[in-house]
């Protein structure tokens, strides 16, 4: 790790642009209350869907925060520098983002009744909408070689440590009824669906059409064109989209068109090594 542009957070890789000690101070010293809602995930799987989505169900399918508010202070990251000056104002029940790992959640967390939906998505697909982000973002190291990007993903030697660390640490955790598990490709498959289970979740009673509503306004296509969401308004110079979108494909199985038959075989062996012992299945471990 030679550059400036990351440091270390409990052996965990975070990038200097957007965190630093004061901000994990106040994420750590963060006060959680019972109505919280907790978005968690492993970068690249779902995240910024989650900041259009959690507010929609939340207030009821009204779209003026999402089309008025950018994510980052609609829905913003516990950890990031920008918390301190958005989390405090926000109103109850206050929706945010975390790619922590549940170790280090803060520690009124714990016992609170906040609650938490956790996102996974193909780790296959994770690295390559990663190793596309790292060749947008100016603020993280040129990723290399697809090659060389996914030795550095198996080895964790990415944000947020190793995939299969941070997916143990929440699916292993001791929430019940508190922590909804969804994936990537749930929604992909069937948005409205999850959009479902996630009101129940959540105890929102949402109307058929409200759904239809949050569901259209959720889609890709649509996400893609919201200026609020689509990270349109970051300077070029610190996101380039003409190198790759943001919002890049919206799609499941997008590694089949990157990773060569060698590339598979090595990256599903380790997983497999991984995650043996954990009874942690997942509808593509079968792919
Ligand atoms: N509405 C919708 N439908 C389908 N896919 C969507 C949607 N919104 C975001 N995305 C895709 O999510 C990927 C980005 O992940 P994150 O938002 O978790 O990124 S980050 O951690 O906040 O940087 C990135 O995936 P890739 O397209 O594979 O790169 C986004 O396109």
């Amino acid at each position: 790790m030679a550059s400036d542009r990351y440091f270390l957070h409990h052996g965990i890789l975070l990038p200097t642009v957007v965190h630093n000690e004061e901000s994990l101070k106040y994420a750590n010293d963060f006060k959680v209350q019972d109505s919280d809602v907790f978005a968690i995930t492993y970068p690249k799987s779902g995240t910024t869907w989650m900041q259009e989505i959690v507010p929609l169900v939340l207030n009821g399918g009204d779209l003026t925060p999402v089309q008025t508010i950018p994510n980052w202070d609609r829905v913003p990251w516990l950890e990031e520098t920008r918390a301190a000056l958005v989390l405090n104002r926000l109103p109850s029940p206050r929706a945010m983002v975390s790619h922590m790992p549940y170790h280090l959640m803060p520690p009124s967390f714990f016992p609170s009744k906040a609650k938490v939906i956790y996102v996974t998505r193909n780790p296959k697909d994770v690295m390559v909408s990663s190793f596309h982000f790292h060749k947008m973002a100016s603020f993280l190291d040129d990723p290399g070689t697809f090659d060389e990007f996914l030795n550095k993903f198996l080895s964790g030697q990415v944000l947020f440590g190793k995939w299969t660390d941070h997916v143990k640490s929440w699916r292993n955790s001791d929430l019940g009824d508190r922590i909804l598990y969804i994936t990537y490709e749930e929604m992909v498959k069937d948005l409205r669906g999850v959009l479902e289970r996630l009101s129940r979740f959540l105890g929102r009673d949402l109307s058929e059409e409200t759904l239809d509503r949050v569901a259209n306004h959720c889609c890709f296509s649509n996400m893609k064109l919201n200026a609020m969401s689509n990270y349109s308004l970051v300077p070029q110079e610190i996101m380039d989209s003409s190198k790759s979108p943001f919002l890049r494909k919206g799609v499941a199985g997008d590694w089949k068109n990157h990773f060569s038959p060698e590339q598979d075989f090595k990256f599903t062996a380790v997983l497999k090594e991984e995650m043996n012992g954990t009874n942690i299945k997942f509808p593509w471990d079968e792919e």
